[in-house]
């Protein structure tokens, strides 16, 4: 077993401390194969993604907007599994370090067995969990499980969410917390909620825990206007509307790459 013990966390003191915001990217799994999975991520990282959120592709992804709906059929078309991606993960332990989350929908880890799941998260080097369709009222066994094996289990809330929610769905979560910036699925919005000040407002008087805001996020100056209110900024699905823009193409690596060194570049 990897010794990777929050890994996340120590990414986010250590940006902190420099004054600076962590990038997230998110891409689906196998989209629209491993081996471009396993490129891509060396290449956001090499160009200064902080930590990668990778989907394992699900038939019925109800919080998935139509970018990522077709992301993960591409990889489902492929037959990606998730032992599949997990030996992925593996293999790129021996190239980076980057914190990994995986994003998974519940009925995933249920058919794969939640104890084995989270055992093999710790034994191939995923970092943390994001679980969209996991109610904090469910989600205690696999919490444990995460805490007792050193893998994060994010959580996440919504303008929509009472505080007092918020307030215990913060002291559950860990790594950091999710904050969705608008109701609804994911994919492109074109402005920056204004109401979304307040919210994290709300959210910062109820917790110490990094917050990182995803969700519609989708040019380098969107992505600065939430950095300066926020510790991270998550981009999903521009990332992967850049990746269909040159499917095909000996370019998608190396634009994919541009794409997020340009989001690092205006959160810095
Ligand atoms: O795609 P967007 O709007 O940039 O948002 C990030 C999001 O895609 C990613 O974090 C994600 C993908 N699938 C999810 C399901 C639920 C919550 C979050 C996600």
């Amino acid at each position: 077993m990897q010794n990777r013990k929050s890994a996340i966390g120590a990414t986010f003191q250590k940006l902190q401390q420099s004054g600076n915001k962590a990038l997230i990217t998110y891409i689906s799994a196998g989209d629209p194969d491993l081996n471009t999975t396993r490129k891509l991520v060396l290449s956001m990282a090499a160009n200064g993604v902080d930590i990668i959120e990778l989907g394992i592709p699900y038939s019925d992804p109800i919080a998935d907007g139509p970018v990522i709906q077709q992301a993960s059929l591409r990889a489902l078309q492929n037959g990606v599994s998730i032992e599949a991606i997990f030996g992925l993960i593996a293999s790129l332990r021996q190239d980076t370090q980057i914190p990994l989350v995986l994003m998974a929908y519940y009925n995933s880890l249920l058919q794969y067995g939640i104890e084995k799941f989270i055992s093999t998260c710790a034994a191939v080097g995923v970092d943390g969990l994001i679980i969209p369709d996991l109610p904090l009222e469910e989600s205690e066994e696999l919490r444990q499980q995460g805490d007792a094996q050193g893998i994060n289990v994010i959580l996440l809330i919504a303008p929509t969410t009472p505080t007092e929610r918020i307030a215990r769905i913060a002291e559950a979560s860990r790594g950091f917390l999710y904050c969705v910036s608008v109701a609804g699925v994911t994919g492109a919005q074109s402005t920056v909620d204004s109401g979304l000040q307040k919210f994290l407002a709300r959210v910062r008087s109820q917790t110490e825990l990094p917050l990182a805001v995803g969700f519609g996020i989708s040019t380098p100056d969107q992505a600065a206007a939430i950095a300066v209110l926020a510790d991270g900024v998550i981009v999903g699905s521009a990332v992967i509307t850049v990746l269909e823009q040159y499917l095909g193409t000996e370019m998608l690596i190396s634009k994919v790459g541009e794409f997020a060194k340009s989001l690092k570049n205006a959160i810095r």
